[in-house]
Protein backbone atom coordinates (compact mmCIF):
# COMPACT_ATOMS: atom_id res chain seq x y z
CA UNK A 1 0.00 0.00 0.00
CA UNK A 2 1.02 3.61 -0.07
CA UNK A 3 1.53 3.90 3.45
CA UNK A 4 3.58 1.04 3.62
CA UNK A 5 5.95 2.47 0.73
CA UNK A 6 6.23 6.16 2.36
CA UNK A 7 6.99 3.60 5.80
CA UNK A 8 9.92 1.98 4.00
CA UNK A 9 11.08 5.12 2.78
CA UNK A 10 11.10 6.62 5.92
CA UNK A 11 13.07 3.77 7.29
CA UNK A 12 15.37 3.78 4.44
CA UNK A 13 14.42 0.16 3.52
CA UNK A 14 15.26 -1.65 0.29
CA UNK A 15 13.82 -4.79 -1.11
CA UNK A 16 15.65 -8.23 -0.17
CA UNK A 17 15.99 -11.36 -2.59
CA UNK A 18 12.97 -12.51 -3.87
CA UNK A 19 12.60 -16.42 -4.44
CA UNK A 20 12.06 -17.22 -7.90
CA UNK A 21 8.73 -18.16 -8.14
CA UNK A 22 5.78 -18.64 -11.68
CA UNK A 23 3.33 -17.17 -10.25
CA UNK A 24 3.93 -14.67 -7.44
CA UNK A 25 0.38 -13.57 -6.44
CA UNK A 26 -1.29 -16.25 -4.81
CA UNK A 27 2.04 -18.71 -4.94
CA UNK A 28 0.34 -22.39 -5.89
CA UNK A 29 2.86 -23.70 -7.60
CA UNK A 30 5.18 -22.73 -4.51
CA UNK A 31 2.63 -24.77 -1.89
CA UNK A 32 2.64 -27.88 -4.33
CA UNK A 33 6.82 -27.57 -4.77
CA UNK A 34 6.95 -27.07 -1.04
CA UNK A 35 4.47 -29.86 0.00
CA UNK A 36 6.28 -32.75 -2.06
CA UNK A 37 9.27 -31.40 -0.64
CA UNK A 38 8.30 -32.11 2.79
CA UNK A 39 6.89 -35.45 1.99
CA UNK A 40 10.69 -36.58 0.87
CA UNK A 41 11.85 -34.92 4.26
CA UNK A 42 13.88 -32.60 2.09
CA UNK A 43 12.27 -29.06 3.74
CA UNK A 44 15.35 -27.89 6.02
CA UNK A 45 18.28 -28.77 3.42
CA UNK A 46 16.21 -26.87 0.31
CA UNK A 47 15.92 -24.26 2.45
CA UNK A 48 19.43 -24.00 3.46
CA UNK A 49 19.96 -24.40 -0.38
CA UNK A 50 17.92 -21.29 -1.21
CA UNK A 51 19.84 -19.08 1.46
CA UNK A 52 23.25 -20.64 -0.37
CA UNK A 53 21.18 -18.94 -3.90
CA UNK A 54 20.07 -15.71 -2.28
CA UNK A 55 22.02 -14.63 0.54
CA UNK A 56 20.39 -14.89 4.21
CA UNK A 57 17.10 -13.01 3.52
CA UNK A 58 14.22 -13.53 0.92
CA UNK A 59 10.74 -13.06 0.35
CA UNK A 60 7.82 -15.02 -1.49
CA UNK A 61 4.23 -15.83 -1.35
CA UNK A 62 2.67 -19.33 -0.77
CA UNK A 63 -1.13 -19.75 -0.74
CA UNK A 64 -1.31 -15.46 -0.69
CA UNK A 65 0.51 -15.24 2.56
CA UNK A 66 3.85 -13.36 2.32
CA UNK A 67 6.46 -14.32 3.61
CA UNK A 68 10.24 -13.56 5.04
CA UNK A 69 13.04 -16.67 5.44
CA UNK A 70 15.89 -15.21 7.29
CA UNK A 71 18.80 -16.28 8.72
CA UNK A 72 20.79 -12.97 9.32
CA UNK A 73 21.87 -13.29 13.41
CA UNK A 74 20.39 -9.46 13.24
CA UNK A 75 16.91 -10.11 12.08
CA UNK A 76 17.14 -12.89 14.31
CA UNK A 77 17.31 -10.56 17.45
CA UNK A 78 14.95 -7.95 16.20
CA UNK A 79 12.95 -10.56 15.93
CA UNK A 80 13.07 -12.51 19.26
CA UNK A 81 14.19 -9.70 20.88
CA UNK A 82 14.62 -5.82 20.19
CA UNK A 83 11.58 -5.93 18.18
CA UNK A 84 9.38 -8.54 20.02
CA UNK A 85 6.88 -6.43 19.96
CA UNK A 86 6.12 -6.27 16.62
CA UNK A 87 5.99 -9.87 15.97
CA UNK A 88 3.31 -12.40 17.34
CA UNK A 89 3.89 -16.14 17.64
CA UNK A 90 0.06 -16.92 16.07
CA UNK A 91 0.11 -20.53 16.61
CA UNK A 92 -3.39 -21.00 18.01
CA UNK A 93 -4.96 -22.16 15.31
CA UNK A 94 -2.21 -24.58 14.52
CA UNK A 95 -2.87 -26.59 17.81
CA UNK A 96 -6.64 -25.63 17.48
CA UNK A 97 -8.46 -27.64 20.46
CA UNK A 98 -5.30 -28.90 21.89
CA UNK A 99 -4.05 -26.53 23.28
CA UNK A 100 -6.84 -23.77 24.04
CA UNK A 101 -5.24 -20.58 25.31
CA UNK A 102 -1.88 -21.42 26.68
CA UNK A 103 1.59 -20.17 26.99
CA UNK A 104 2.43 -21.85 23.60
CA UNK A 105 -0.44 -20.43 21.96
CA UNK A 106 -0.82 -16.96 22.82
CA UNK A 107 0.90 -13.73 22.74
CA UNK A 108 0.72 -10.29 24.71
CA UNK A 109 -1.15 -10.02 27.88
CA UNK A 110 -2.98 -13.74 27.62
CA UNK A 111 0.74 -15.08 27.30
CA UNK A 112 2.30 -12.49 29.71
CA UNK A 113 -0.23 -13.93 32.49
CA UNK A 114 0.68 -17.65 31.69
CA UNK A 115 4.44 -17.22 31.47
CA UNK A 116 4.11 -15.90 34.59
CA UNK A 117 2.18 -18.32 36.54
CA UNK A 118 4.38 -21.14 34.70
CA UNK A 119 7.74 -19.76 35.69
CA UNK A 120 7.92 -20.00 39.28
CA UNK A 121 7.60 -23.25 39.27
CA UNK A 122 10.07 -24.34 37.08
CA UNK A 123 13.01 -22.97 38.98
CA UNK A 124 15.96 -24.67 40.15
CA UNK A 125 14.62 -26.83 43.21
CA UNK A 126 12.40 -28.70 40.63
CA UNK A 127 15.59 -28.91 38.18
CA UNK A 128 18.00 -30.05 41.28
CA UNK A 129 15.99 -32.52 42.44
CA UNK A 130 17.25 -35.81 39.94
CA UNK A 131 16.13 -38.43 42.40
CA UNK A 132 12.63 -38.95 40.34
CA UNK A 133 14.64 -39.40 36.49
CA UNK A 134 16.42 -42.81 38.24
CA UNK A 135 13.02 -44.76 37.88
CA UNK A 136 12.50 -43.63 34.14
CA UNK A 137 15.66 -44.65 33.46
CA UNK A 138 15.61 -48.28 35.17
CA UNK A 139 12.62 -48.47 32.70
CA UNK A 140 14.69 -47.76 30.04
CA UNK A 141 17.56 -49.69 30.72
CA UNK A 142 14.79 -52.65 31.29
CA UNK A 143 13.30 -52.20 27.71
CA UNK A 144 17.01 -52.55 26.16
CA UNK A 145 17.96 -56.31 25.46
CA UNK A 146 20.14 -57.79 27.24
CA UNK A 147 22.50 -59.39 24.30
CA UNK A 148 23.03 -56.18 22.64
CA UNK A 149 20.22 -57.15 19.48
CA UNK A 150 18.95 -54.05 17.69
CA UNK A 151 16.73 -51.99 19.22
CA UNK A 152 15.37 -48.43 17.94
CA UNK A 153 16.18 -46.29 21.03
CA UNK A 154 14.47 -43.06 19.44
CA UNK A 155 10.92 -44.49 19.97
CA UNK A 156 12.07 -45.43 23.53
CA UNK A 157 13.21 -41.81 24.47
CA UNK A 158 9.86 -40.82 23.45
CA UNK A 159 8.76 -42.60 26.24
CA UNK A 160 11.04 -42.13 28.54
CA UNK A 161 10.75 -38.31 28.41
CA UNK A 162 7.12 -38.82 28.35
CA UNK A 163 7.47 -40.18 31.51
CA UNK A 164 9.74 -37.96 33.00
CA UNK A 165 7.59 -34.64 32.12
CA UNK A 166 4.31 -35.97 33.53
CA UNK A 167 6.65 -36.77 37.01
CA UNK A 168 7.81 -33.75 36.83
CA UNK A 169 4.84 -31.73 36.32
CA UNK A 170 2.16 -33.74 37.82
CA UNK A 171 4.43 -35.91 40.59
CA UNK A 172 2.66 -38.94 38.92
CA UNK A 173 4.50 -42.31 38.58
CA UNK A 174 3.17 -43.28 34.84
CA UNK A 175 5.48 -46.17 32.88
CA UNK A 176 4.60 -45.40 29.26
CA UNK A 177 7.83 -47.73 28.90
CA UNK A 178 6.40 -50.17 29.76
CA UNK A 179 2.41 -50.34 29.49
CA UNK A 180 0.80 -53.11 27.53
CA UNK A 181 -0.93 -52.25 24.16
CA UNK A 182 -5.00 -52.00 25.35
CA UNK A 183 -4.37 -50.18 28.18
CA UNK A 184 -5.78 -46.67 29.04
CA UNK A 185 -2.30 -45.62 29.53
CA UNK A 186 -1.40 -46.68 25.90
CA UNK A 187 -4.10 -44.84 24.44
CA UNK A 188 -3.05 -41.82 25.92
CA UNK A 189 0.71 -42.28 24.50
CA UNK A 190 -0.78 -43.32 21.40
CA UNK A 191 -2.68 -40.31 21.19
CA UNK A 192 -0.13 -37.80 22.13
CA UNK A 193 2.68 -39.73 19.58
CA UNK A 194 -0.43 -38.16 16.66
CA UNK A 195 -0.30 -34.80 17.67
CA UNK A 196 2.82 -34.21 15.79
CA UNK A 197 1.66 -35.12 12.68
CA UNK A 198 -1.68 -33.80 13.60
CA UNK A 199 -0.40 -30.69 13.60
CA UNK A 200 1.48 -30.82 11.06
CA UNK A 201 -0.71 -31.66 8.85
CA UNK A 202 -2.77 -28.11 9.68
CA UNK A 203 0.11 -26.30 9.18
CA UNK A 204 0.21 -27.62 5.52
CA UNK A 205 -2.89 -26.20 4.88
CA UNK A 206 -2.10 -22.65 5.20
CA UNK A 207 -4.81 -19.82 5.12
CA UNK A 208 -7.74 -23.47 4.04
CA UNK A 209 -7.71 -24.14 7.67
CA UNK A 210 -10.24 -22.22 8.93
CA UNK A 211 -12.18 -24.56 6.65
CA UNK A 212 -10.71 -27.45 8.28
CA UNK A 213 -12.72 -30.24 10.48
CA UNK A 214 -10.49 -32.92 11.86
CA UNK A 215 -12.18 -35.33 13.51
CA UNK A 216 -8.67 -37.21 14.36
CA UNK A 217 -7.22 -34.64 16.11
CA UNK A 218 -10.33 -34.03 18.49
CA UNK A 219 -10.68 -37.56 19.54
CA UNK A 220 -6.64 -37.05 20.75
CA UNK A 221 -7.53 -34.33 22.26
CA UNK A 222 -10.44 -35.81 24.17
CA UNK A 223 -8.16 -38.89 25.19
CA UNK A 224 -5.51 -36.26 26.58
CA UNK A 225 -7.61 -34.00 28.13
CA UNK A 226 -9.47 -36.65 30.17
CA UNK A 227 -6.01 -38.16 30.87
CA UNK A 228 -5.04 -34.83 32.37
CA UNK A 229 -7.88 -33.65 33.81
CA UNK A 230 -8.62 -36.78 35.94
CA UNK A 231 -5.06 -36.11 37.27
CA UNK A 232 -5.65 -32.51 37.72
CA UNK A 233 -9.12 -32.83 39.46
CA UNK A 234 -7.85 -35.37 41.77
CA UNK A 235 -4.50 -32.81 43.11
CA UNK A 236 -7.29 -29.95 43.41
CA UNK A 237 -9.24 -31.56 45.75
CA UNK A 238 -6.51 -33.07 47.96
CA UNK A 239 -5.06 -28.88 47.79
CA UNK A 240 -8.29 -28.02 48.90
CA UNK A 241 -8.94 -30.48 51.71
CA UNK A 242 -5.33 -29.27 53.38
CA UNK A 243 -6.09 -25.73 52.70
CA UNK A 244 -2.39 -24.82 51.67
CA UNK A 245 -1.67 -25.78 54.65
CA UNK A 246 0.68 -28.17 53.33
CA UNK A 247 3.73 -27.09 50.99
CA UNK A 248 2.91 -27.93 47.42
CA UNK A 249 5.10 -31.14 46.55
CA UNK A 250 4.65 -31.09 42.63
CA UNK A 251 4.51 -28.11 39.52
CA UNK A 252 0.71 -28.76 39.73
CA UNK A 253 0.32 -28.05 43.21
CA UNK A 254 2.33 -25.23 43.13
CA UNK A 255 -0.41 -24.17 40.16
CA UNK A 256 -3.11 -24.97 42.00
CA UNK A 257 -2.01 -22.22 44.77
CA UNK A 258 -1.47 -19.69 42.14
CA UNK A 259 -5.11 -20.54 40.32
CA UNK A 260 -8.88 -22.43 40.30
CA UNK A 261 -8.82 -22.09 36.64
CA UNK A 262 -8.47 -26.15 35.97
CA UNK A 263 -9.39 -25.64 32.32
CA UNK A 264 -6.55 -23.21 32.49
CA UNK A 265 -4.04 -25.64 34.01
CA UNK A 266 -5.10 -28.38 31.98
CA UNK A 267 -3.59 -26.77 29.10
CA UNK A 268 -0.33 -25.33 30.31
CA UNK A 269 0.52 -28.73 31.66
CA UNK A 270 -0.35 -30.19 27.71
CA UNK A 271 1.25 -27.18 26.52
CA UNK A 272 4.65 -27.94 28.86
CA UNK A 273 4.15 -31.82 28.04
CA UNK A 274 4.10 -30.97 24.47
CA UNK A 275 7.19 -28.24 24.63
CA UNK A 276 9.58 -30.84 27.15
CA UNK A 277 9.15 -34.23 25.85
CA UNK A 278 9.34 -34.28 21.78
CA UNK A 279 12.52 -31.46 21.68
CA UNK A 280 14.48 -33.82 24.65
CA UNK A 281 13.46 -37.12 23.34
CA UNK A 282 14.74 -35.77 19.62
CA UNK A 283 17.83 -34.44 21.04
CA UNK A 284 18.14 -37.62 22.67
CA UNK A 285 17.83 -39.75 19.65
CA UNK A 286 20.18 -37.48 17.75
CA UNK A 287 22.82 -37.52 20.47
CA UNK A 288 22.85 -41.26 20.35
CA UNK A 289 22.79 -41.91 16.33
CA UNK A 290 26.24 -39.65 17.01
CA UNK A 291 27.44 -42.16 19.80
CA UNK A 292 26.68 -45.31 17.84
CA UNK A 293 29.12 -43.80 15.10
CA UNK A 294 31.78 -42.11 16.84
CA UNK A 295 33.73 -44.23 18.88
CA UNK A 296 35.96 -41.40 19.65
CA UNK A 297 33.30 -38.98 20.94
CA UNK A 298 32.40 -42.54 23.11
CA UNK A 299 35.82 -42.74 24.58
CA UNK A 300 36.22 -39.16 25.57
CA UNK A 301 32.47 -39.29 27.19
CA UNK A 302 33.44 -42.32 28.80
CA UNK A 303 37.07 -40.93 30.68
CA UNK A 304 34.62 -37.81 31.67
CA UNK A 305 31.69 -39.49 33.18
CA UNK A 306 33.97 -42.55 34.47
CA UNK A 307 35.28 -39.79 37.37
CA UNK A 308 31.86 -40.24 38.83
CA UNK A 309 33.30 -43.35 39.63
CA UNK A 310 29.43 -45.15 38.95
CA UNK A 311 27.86 -43.09 41.58
CA UNK A 312 24.49 -41.28 40.25
CA UNK A 313 25.25 -37.92 39.00
CA UNK A 314 23.56 -35.35 41.13
CA UNK A 315 23.47 -31.44 40.05
CA UNK A 316 26.62 -30.41 40.59
CA UNK A 317 28.16 -33.14 39.38
CA UNK A 318 26.44 -32.66 35.88
CA UNK A 319 27.53 -28.77 35.69
CA UNK A 320 31.43 -30.07 35.66
CA UNK A 321 30.74 -32.66 32.93
CA UNK A 322 32.09 -30.17 30.41
CA UNK A 323 32.41 -32.03 27.75
CA UNK A 324 28.99 -33.89 28.02
CA UNK A 325 27.77 -30.62 27.56
CA UNK A 326 29.63 -29.56 24.77
CA UNK A 327 27.80 -32.72 22.89
CA UNK A 328 24.53 -31.97 24.25
CA UNK A 329 25.31 -28.57 22.34
CA UNK A 330 27.17 -29.54 19.35
CA UNK A 331 23.77 -32.24 18.87
CA UNK A 332 21.30 -28.98 19.20
CA UNK A 333 23.64 -27.29 16.84
CA UNK A 334 23.37 -30.05 14.11
CA UNK A 335 19.91 -31.17 14.87
CA UNK A 336 18.04 -28.61 16.83
CA UNK A 337 14.65 -29.95 17.69
CA UNK A 338 12.73 -26.43 16.70
CA UNK A 339 14.51 -26.12 13.33
CA UNK A 340 12.56 -23.11 12.40
CA UNK A 341 11.36 -20.61 14.59
CA UNK A 342 8.35 -18.82 12.88
CA UNK A 343 6.06 -15.10 14.09
CA UNK A 344 3.86 -13.15 12.17
CA UNK A 345 4.23 -9.01 12.24
CA UNK A 346 1.15 -7.74 14.21
CA UNK A 347 2.02 -4.64 12.76
CA UNK A 348 3.85 -2.59 9.65
CA UNK A 349 8.04 -2.60 10.52
CA UNK A 350 10.90 -3.59 9.31
CA UNK A 351 13.84 -6.06 9.85
CA UNK A 352 17.43 -4.42 10.50
CA UNK A 353 19.07 -6.38 7.37
CA UNK A 354 18.30 -8.09 3.64
CA UNK A 355 17.65 -5.08 2.16
CA UNK A 356 20.13 -4.13 -1.16
CA UNK A 357 22.30 -5.79 -3.06
CA UNK A 358 24.73 -6.02 -0.38
CA UNK A 359 21.77 -7.00 2.07
CA UNK A 360 22.78 -4.73 4.30
CA UNK A 361 19.65 -1.61 4.29
CA UNK A 362 16.79 -2.42 6.38
CA UNK A 363 13.63 -4.52 5.37
CA UNK A 364 9.80 -3.34 4.64
CA UNK A 365 8.13 -6.09 6.84
CA UNK A 366 4.27 -5.51 6.44
CA UNK A 367 1.72 -6.75 8.88
CA UNK A 368 0.43 -9.88 8.78
CA UNK A 369 4.17 -10.80 7.57
CA UNK A 370 4.90 -14.54 8.49
CA UNK A 371 8.72 -14.24 9.29
CA UNK A 372 10.60 -17.49 9.37
CA UNK A 373 14.25 -18.43 11.20
CA UNK A 374 15.78 -21.03 10.18
CA UNK A 375 18.19 -22.22 13.36
CA UNK A 376 18.72 -25.58 11.23
CA UNK A 377 20.51 -23.50 8.65
CA UNK A 378 21.51 -20.66 10.80
CA UNK A 379 24.14 -22.80 13.26
CA UNK A 380 25.50 -24.52 9.93
CA UNK A 381 26.95 -20.82 8.72
CA UNK A 382 30.29 -21.66 7.71
CA UNK A 383 31.63 -17.77 8.26
CA UNK A 384 30.38 -18.70 12.10
CA UNK A 385 31.28 -22.13 12.41
CA UNK A 386 33.33 -22.45 9.59
CA UNK A 387 34.43 -24.86 6.72
CA UNK A 388 33.44 -27.82 8.57
CA UNK A 389 30.44 -26.17 10.13
CA UNK A 390 28.27 -29.51 8.62
CA UNK A 391 30.94 -31.62 11.02
CA UNK A 392 30.04 -32.82 14.28
CA UNK A 393 32.85 -31.34 16.64
CA UNK A 394 31.81 -31.19 20.55
CA UNK A 395 35.84 -29.29 20.78
CA UNK A 396 34.61 -26.60 18.43
CA UNK A 397 32.78 -25.51 21.94
CA UNK A 398 35.81 -24.61 23.78
CA UNK A 399 36.53 -21.58 21.83
CA UNK A 400 33.63 -20.74 20.34
CA UNK A 401 30.65 -18.14 21.63
CA UNK A 402 28.03 -18.27 19.30
CA UNK A 403 25.31 -16.05 20.55
CA UNK A 404 22.88 -14.76 17.88
CA UNK A 405 23.74 -17.96 16.32
CA UNK A 406 23.11 -20.36 18.58
CA UNK A 407 19.76 -20.14 19.51
CA UNK A 408 18.05 -23.88 19.61
CA UNK A 409 16.29 -22.69 23.20
CA UNK A 410 15.38 -19.75 21.14
CA UNK A 411 16.10 -16.40 23.15
CA UNK A 412 14.47 -12.78 24.15
CA UNK A 413 11.24 -13.14 26.29
CA UNK A 414 9.58 -16.32 24.92
CA UNK A 415 12.82 -18.26 25.53
CA UNK A 416 12.74 -21.95 26.50
CA UNK A 417 11.43 -22.10 29.81
CA UNK A 418 12.67 -25.40 30.36
CA UNK A 419 16.25 -25.15 29.35
CA UNK A 420 17.98 -25.92 32.21
CA UNK A 421 15.91 -28.81 33.22
CA UNK A 422 16.28 -29.99 29.66
CA UNK A 423 19.99 -30.19 29.67
CA UNK A 424 19.70 -31.92 33.39
CA UNK A 425 17.58 -34.64 32.00
CA UNK A 426 19.69 -35.31 28.96
CA UNK A 427 22.86 -35.31 30.93
CA UNK A 428 21.41 -37.54 33.64
CA UNK A 429 20.40 -40.32 31.06
CA UNK A 430 23.77 -39.78 29.43
CA UNK A 431 25.61 -40.45 32.18
CA UNK A 432 23.87 -43.19 33.47
CA UNK A 433 24.01 -45.31 29.99
CA UNK A 434 28.23 -44.37 30.13
CA UNK A 435 28.25 -46.08 33.46
CA UNK A 436 26.01 -48.98 32.25
CA UNK A 437 26.88 -49.69 29.03
CA UNK A 438 30.11 -50.68 27.55
CA UNK A 439 29.51 -49.22 23.69
CA UNK A 440 26.81 -48.42 21.61
CA UNK A 441 27.14 -50.02 17.87
CA UNK A 442 25.77 -48.66 14.77
CA UNK A 443 22.83 -51.31 13.16
CA UNK A 444 21.61 -49.19 10.38
CA UNK A 445 23.66 -47.45 7.42
CA UNK A 446 20.48 -44.93 6.59
CA UNK A 447 21.16 -41.88 6.49
CA UNK A 448 19.86 -39.22 9.13
CA UNK A 449 16.94 -38.40 7.33
CA UNK A 450 14.75 -35.62 8.44
CA UNK A 451 11.51 -36.09 9.98
CA UNK A 452 9.89 -32.93 10.90
CA UNK A 453 6.41 -32.76 12.78
CA UNK A 454 5.93 -30.26 15.46
CA UNK A 455 9.96 -31.21 16.31
CA UNK A 456 12.75 -32.61 14.34
CA UNK A 457 13.90 -36.10 14.75
CA UNK A 458 15.68 -38.62 12.76
CA UNK A 459 13.14 -39.84 9.52
CA UNK A 460 14.46 -43.78 10.32
CA UNK A 461 14.71 -43.85 14.19
CA UNK A 462 18.07 -45.03 16.10
CA UNK A 463 18.37 -48.38 15.48
CA UNK A 464 21.73 -49.31 17.81
CA UNK A 465 22.93 -52.42 19.73
CA UNK A 466 23.34 -51.51 23.26
CA UNK A 467 26.43 -53.56 24.80
CA UNK A 468 26.14 -54.03 28.30
CA UNK A 469 28.85 -53.63 31.23
CA UNK A 470 28.46 -56.98 32.78
CA UNK A 471 26.50 -56.96 35.84
CA UNK A 472 25.07 -53.57 35.80
CA UNK A 473 21.73 -53.42 34.01
CA UNK A 474 18.64 -55.31 35.31
CA UNK A 475 17.27 -58.49 34.56
CA UNK A 476 15.65 -58.17 30.76
CA UNK A 477 11.83 -58.26 31.36
CA UNK A 478 10.04 -59.75 28.25
CA UNK A 479 6.82 -58.23 29.57
CA UNK A 480 8.17 -54.42 29.35
CA UNK A 481 10.15 -54.75 26.56
CA UNK A 482 6.83 -56.23 24.35
CA UNK A 483 5.23 -53.52 25.92
CA UNK A 484 7.45 -50.73 24.93
CA UNK A 485 7.87 -51.85 21.37
CA UNK A 486 4.29 -51.16 20.74
C1 LIG B 1 16.22 -30.06 24.19
C2 LIG B 1 15.13 -29.64 24.75
C3 LIG B 1 14.38 -28.39 24.40
C4 LIG B 1 14.53 -27.54 23.34
C5 LIG B 1 15.53 -27.63 22.20
C6 LIG B 1 13.53 -26.51 23.47
C7 LIG B 1 13.36 -25.46 22.58
C8 LIG B 1 12.43 -24.46 22.71
C9 LIG B 1 12.24 -23.37 21.78
C10 LIG B 1 13.04 -23.16 20.50
C11 LIG B 1 11.24 -22.60 22.24
C12 LIG B 1 10.70 -21.32 21.60
C13 LIG B 1 9.72 -21.60 20.52
C14 LIG B 1 9.32 -20.32 19.84
O1 LIG B 1 9.64 -19.25 20.29
O2 LIG B 1 8.65 -20.43 18.82
C15 LIG B 1 10.77 -23.20 23.47
C16 LIG B 1 9.75 -22.70 24.23
C17 LIG B 1 9.32 -23.29 25.38
N1 LIG B 1 9.84 -24.40 26.01
FE1 LIG B 1 11.41 -25.50 25.38
N2 LIG B 1 12.80 -26.74 24.59
C18 LIG B 1 13.28 -27.88 25.20
C19 LIG B 1 12.83 -28.47 26.36
C20 LIG B 1 11.84 -27.96 27.15
C21 LIG B 1 11.40 -28.54 28.40
C22 LIG B 1 11.97 -29.80 29.04
C23 LIG B 1 10.37 -27.77 28.85
C24 LIG B 1 9.53 -27.90 30.10
C25 LIG B 1 9.44 -28.89 30.88
C26 LIG B 1 10.20 -26.68 27.91
C27 LIG B 1 9.29 -25.67 28.03
C28 LIG B 1 9.12 -24.64 27.13
C29 LIG B 1 8.08 -23.64 27.25
C30 LIG B 1 7.06 -23.54 28.35
C31 LIG B 1 8.21 -22.78 26.15
C32 LIG B 1 7.34 -21.57 25.80
C33 LIG B 1 7.92 -20.30 26.34
C34 LIG B 1 7.09 -19.09 25.95
O3 LIG B 1 6.38 -19.11 24.95
O4 LIG B 1 7.16 -18.12 26.68
N3 LIG B 1 11.10 -26.83 26.90
N4 LIG B 1 11.53 -24.33 23.74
Amino acid sequence: SNKDRLYARRKACQPCARLPQTERVIGYSLFKQDATIARQGRSLQTAQDRFRLLGDTFSGVILGQFFISTIDPENAKALLSSQFADFDSGKKALFGPFLGDSMLTTDGALWKHSRSLVRPHLGRTQVEDLSNLEGCVQNFFACLPKDGSTVDVQHLFFRLTFDNVIQLLLNETVSTLSCQPGSNLHMVIKAFDSIGDLVNRRATLGPLLRFYCDTTMNDACKILHDFVDRIVEKAYRKRKKSSGSTPPVSFLDSMLDSTDDLVKVRYEVLGLLLAGRDTTAGTLSSLFYVLARRPDVWTKLQTEVHRLGGRKPTYSDIKGLKYLQQLIDETLRLYPPVPVLFRAANQTTTLPRGGGVDGKSPVLVPKGTVISCSTFSLQRRQDVYGPDAEEFLPERWNHLTAHWNFLPFSAGPKVCLGQTYAYVQMAYIVSRVVQHYERIEKRSDEPWMERWSITLMNASGTKVGMIPKKGTVPILNDHVRNGAQE
